[in-house]
């Protein structure tokens, strides 16, 4: 769906982005991470067609963005950082003119119209000028333009920008929606959001690639977490001793119950040490009460993946 190849932008001595490849298949949700000033914004913006990249070289479904801008703007959505709202325009008015600027037109012009404002449930405001409009009402006016005409793209710039937890939790439904049929790469720097929506996260570090991983890839850690009776004094040699345990350690031990951390080798997999792990306990006369994997922290996968590149920031 996108290929990016070897993306730069220079801002005239500032690299904002450097040398970024990534493709994306479609209908993928697609997470763009990294600290303030990171480049988000920029790649957003030459992913859309609105800025040119220095160098490098963005296709969308096979078409050069250079060389066809227009029609695939046309075939895009794209939910800019800062809107360019025009305060006196009624919701109507803008987003009449922003399906105009789409290319639609007649029926399929009042139909998309009246999807975009159902779907960010924006029909009570709906002649009502955007100069009156709450930030987040603004946000969803600025998501409903971006969503017209049923783009298979969306571009979405910090959607959460200016939501309140309800409206946020709207905008992830309807994301969730979309994406049933778009292709979604959102920028954000909130780990719930991406652990929401997205199945891939890119994380940039002063304008390059730091991170590029399936969600559930970096979710997966090698660990899991046992708790059991504590009746068996043996218990955690017995598990030393099993062949996909690297190592044991004493969480906590109090009240009769014990709680482990157990790191698997490398090589192990993941359900045979468990079923090796429950059978041990059993065996020992200990009283299993759970074992879970356990889930890395998402926070943490981004600040190592951003320090890995050598960056140091205060955001
Ligand atoms: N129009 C511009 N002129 C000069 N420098 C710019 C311009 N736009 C962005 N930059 C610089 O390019 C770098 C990347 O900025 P960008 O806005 O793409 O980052 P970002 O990750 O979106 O940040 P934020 O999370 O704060 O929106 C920053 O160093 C920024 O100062």
């Amino acid at each position: 769906m996108i290929d990016v190849k070897s993306l730069t932008r220079y801002y005239g001595k500032t690299t904002a982005v450097e040398d970024l490849s990534f493709s994306i298949e479609e209908r993928q949700v697609v997470g763009l991470l990294g600290h303030n000033g990171a480049g988000k914004t920029t790649v957003m913006k030459m992913l859309s067609g609105f800025l040119e990249p220095t160098a490098g070289s963005v296709q969308i479904g096979g078409k050069d963005l250079n060389l066809h801008a227009r029609e695939l703007q046309r075939s895009l959505g794209y939910l800019p950082e800062n809107l360019p709202i025009y305060p006196e325009m009624s919701i109507a008015d803008y987003l009449d003119y922003a399906a105009h600027l789409k290319g639609l037109r007649g029926d399929s012009k009042r139909r998309a119209i009246r999807y975009s404002v159902d779907a960010t449930e924006l029909g009570d405001r709906f002649f009502d000028p955007i100069g009156q409009l709450s930030r987040g009402f603004k946000q969803r006016v600025g998501v409903a333009q971006a969503i017209l005409g049923e783009p298979d793209l969306l571009i979405l710039d910090e959607p959460a920008n200016g939501l309140d937890p309800q409206q946020n939790e709207h905008m992830r439904d309807l994301v969730r929606e979309l994406s049933t049929r778009a292709t979604v790469i959102l920028s954000t720097h909130i780990m719930q959001e991406v652990d929401a929506l997205c199945e891939r996260v890119l994380v940039l570090s002063n304008g390059s690639l730091a991170l590029d991983s399936p969600l559930a890839a970096l979710r997966e850690s090698r660990e899991l977490l046992l708790t059991s009776s504590d009746d068996a004094p043996n218990l955690v040699s017995l598990l030393t001793r099993l062949p996909q345990i690297a190592d044991v350690a004493t969480l906590d031990a109090a009240a009769n119950k014990l709680t482990l951390t157990l790191s698997l080798h490398e090589s192990a997999v993941m359900d045979t040490a468990a079923g090796n792990i429950s059978r041990t306990v059993i065996d020992s006369g200990a009283k299993l009460y759970s074992l879970t994997p356990l889930r890395r922290n998402l926070e943490q996968i981004f600040r190592e993946a951003v320090k890995e590149k050598g960056v140091s920031h205060g955001s």
